[in-house]
């Protein structure tokens, strides 16, 4: 029996997320700044003699029971991708310990961060040597946001979000994140943002492809919140608020509080609202607690999918 191996991964917002074109597969073109979160997710793999997966964490119970743990978990897809890359035709079965603190279902890509840390995890525990550049690949093959968890830090990702380029001498930002009690499905406010698009008039597949945000690029490297604040856009959050119109109130909350900006984590439900320092997003978090609403300070850029000590 091999030893156990645990792997880390990092949450995610975009900091812009630019939506383009749908097209034929039905993905969209987008361009996406993510930035990693210091709210990392940990799975532990085990040799077992059937494929199991259990789930903890800091979220709540409810979260947690939305978290599928059969075949249909990213974690034993993750796995079964290594197995077929390494040619392994009877995989042994691995027992997944997944602890979870990135809000399930809220557009903060903790399913891409479990899947990114099996990948690592499953390769290390087979002995597969699966080499970077194919699983980077086998990570894009699962989701649009696998690859950037594996990377981390801060990057711009286009195409499906999956082709990445890191932007370097980033520096901190403090963010705090308010989760809500429901999800938002993803394909779901897609859709919603494609159908409001088309009752304006516009054409969803004939969407201009985004250009490079040189201005947000500069403000990150500069280190001024205040700069970065008035770069902050997400094309889903009118989709999202659509689907879910008490994020406007979230948001609202957030900058009576104290926030420099607030808006929707990728495809939502989160919110992301932007502090001008570490001290600020403990009063803004604060704030929010005494209203009722979870709010989780934390800050970016964090690293990508690492090794725990094993
Ligand atoms: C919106 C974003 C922003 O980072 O993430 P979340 O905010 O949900 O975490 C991503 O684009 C989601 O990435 P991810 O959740 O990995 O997507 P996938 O599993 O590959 O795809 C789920 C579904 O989302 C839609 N999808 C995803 C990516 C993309 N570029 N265009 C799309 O239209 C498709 O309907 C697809 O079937
Ligand atoms: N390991 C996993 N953790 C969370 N959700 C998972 C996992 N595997 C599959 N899912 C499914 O993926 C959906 C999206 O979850 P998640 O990645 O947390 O959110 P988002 O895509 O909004 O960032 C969930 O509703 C859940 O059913």
């Amino acid at each position: 029996m091999s030893n156990p191996v645990t792997v880390s991964a990092p949450g995610k917002i975009n900091i812009l997320f630019k939506v383009g074109a749908l097209q034929s597969d039905g993905y969209h073109e987008v361009l996406s700044v993510y930035q990693a979160l210091d709210l990392r997710e940990i799975v532990t793999v085990t040799s077992s003699e059937s494929w199991q997966v259990t789930v903890s964490g800091a979220i709540s119970a409810e979260q947690i029971q939305a978290v599928p743990t059969g075949e249909d978990n990213l974690v034993v897809r993750a796995a079964k991708s290594i197995a077929e890359l390494a040619k392994i035709e009877n995989p042994h079965p691995v027992n997944f310990e997944i602890t979870k603190n990135v809000p399930v279902a809220g557009g903060m890509g903790g399913g891409s961060a479990d899947a990114a840390a099996a990948l690592l995890a499953v390769d290390e525990l087979w002995c597969t040597g699966v080499d970077g550049e194919a699983l980077i690949k086998a990570a894009a093959e699962l989701g649009a946001d696998i690859p950037f968890a594996l990377l981390g830090g801060t990057a711009i990702g286009v195409g499906k979000g999956d082709h990445l380029e890191s932007i370097d001498n980033v520096a901190r930002l403090h963010w705090v994140l308010v989760p809500m009690d429901a999800g938002l499905s993803t394909p779901r406010v897609y859709a919603k943002l494609d159908e409001m698009r088309a009752a304006r008039g516009e054409d969803p597949r004939q969407i201009p492809t985004p250009v490079q945000p040189e201005q947000l690029i500069a403000a990150l490297k500069s280190g001024d919140a205040r700069e970065v604040a008035k770069n902050l856009h997400n094309d889903l959050q009118e989709a999202a608020i659509a689907l879910m119109p008490e994020l406007s109130i979230t948001m609202h909350a957030g900058l009576a509080a104290g926030a420099l900006a607030a808006m929707v984590s990728g495809s939502g439900p989160t919110v992301a609202m932007l502090a001008e320092s570490q001290a600020a997003a403990e009063s803004i978090a604060n704030h929010l607690a005494f209203e009722g609403y979870i709010a989780i300070p934390t800050y970016g850029p964090a690293k990508g999918t690492l090794m725990e000590h094993n």
